[in-house]
């Protein structure tokens, strides 16, 4: 069996929350492709003291403070390497491409839309997922699931119990009443600091939104050339949907269905390996949707769900306050792949 090659490598962050990426020379394997910068780990050489020299070697700076992130192998075809992660919080120095490589500094939305070196893509969501709202658990509340005077009670409700996001998917012109009711969720999730994604603003343009939720379909209708205003994640159902949200500027995307539910019992479940692999090869933190019990989040979490959104688990309970909470607190009590 081909040795495992050990790497170490720093994630290096602005107080803006921009990152630093290098571009990969001429000359080495995968030139042209982004990574984070580091490089190999010397016979019997520590990972951190690697990192000091390679930082000082690549970017001509002195790392004063750096906390190891993770340890993640990577299988490419002709070998594996073992890259020890580290967040590098303090150094002097101002970095510079001291190999003659381009450096850029760029928020994690913007790494998302680099080619970047493929065992770099989880740890770009998980970048990703820093920004997301605490617990990662989303409701996407759709009126046409409740009789009009239940919603705003139901949000309040599990916003009570820890809810933190809310997706507001709105298929026509809201009437008169849940104009109301949309107006009044806005001010209370304000107040409790509550971000709320809007489907369509155009049909809500009083609604301070925190960002927009687009559909795989409204994706598509996208160019190329992007100009989707931020922060925005979409609903995905394949890979090529994730690739698309990932190249345009998404902070996040829903997959589904992961399980089979009843709101869409044509749609055909993804199952845990199918969710898993794309997770691996997405540079977007997923949310598992589709069939997510409290009971189930942690499988979710197991698979590489960034975190999960649930409709009915939550929206059509008899306690929605006692439901956020069972999600929160499922989400709290598991961890994911990488531990
Ligand atoms: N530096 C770095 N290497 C990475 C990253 N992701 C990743 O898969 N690698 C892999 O880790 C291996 C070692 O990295 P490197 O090419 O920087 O090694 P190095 O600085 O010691 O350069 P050298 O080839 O001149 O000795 C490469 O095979 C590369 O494909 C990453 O984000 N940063
Ligand atoms: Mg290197």
């Amino acid at each position: 069996m081909p040795s495992i090659i050990p790497v170490a490598t720093g994630i290096l962050q602005a107080p803006q929350g921009r990152v630093l990426a290098d571009l990969r020379p001429e000359g080495k394997p995968w030139p042209g492709y982004w990574e984070f910068p580091g490089g190999k780990i010397e016979a019997g050489e520590s990972p951190a003291a690697a990192l000091v020299r390679e930082l000082r070697e690549e970017l001509g700076i002195e790392v004063r403070a750096a906390s190891p992130w993770r340890v993640m192998d990577f299988a490419y075809s002709q070998r594996t390497v073992r890259l020890h992660l580290f967040r590098v919080t303090n150094w002097e120095g101002e970095a510079h491409g001291r190999e003659g490589q381009e450096i850029r500094w760029l928020d994690p939305e913007d790494l998302a839309r680099l080619p970047f070196l493929p065992a770099n893509r989880p740890i770009i969501a998980g970048l990703l997922a820093e920004k997301l709202p605490q617990p990662p658990l989303c409701l996407i509340a759709d009126p046409q699931r409740l009789p009009s005077g239940q919603l705003l009670p139901a949000l309040t409700a599990a916003m009570a119990g820890g809810l933190r996001w809310i997706v507001l998917r709105l298929k026509e012109q809201p009437d008169r009443t849940l104009r109301t009711q949309f107006l009044r969720l806005g001010e209370v999730a304000a107040e409790r600091g509550v971000q709320v994604f809007l489907n369509s603003p155009e049909a809500l343009p009083e609604l301070r939104s925190h960002g927009l939720h687009l559909t795989q379909r409204a994706l598509e209708e996208w160019g190329e050339e992007g100009g989707i205003p931020r922060p925005f994640g979409v609903s995905c159902h394949d890979a090529d949907c994730l690739d698309k949200a990932a190249r345009l500027g998404a902070g996040y995307a829903f997959l589904s269905p992961l399980f089979a539910t009843a709101t869409h019992p044509d749609a055909r479940p993804l199952g845990m390996d199918a969710f898993a692999a794309l997770a691996q090869s997405s540079s977007l933190p997923l949310l598992a949707l589709g069939g997510i019990t409290p009971e189930r989040v942690a499988a979710a979490r197991r698979a590489g769900a960034a975190g999960v959104a649930v409709l009915s688990g939550i929206l059509e309970s008899r306690d929605p306050a006692a439901s956020a909470h069972a999600y929160g607190a499922a989400w709290m009590t598991s961890s994911g792949p990488l531990g």
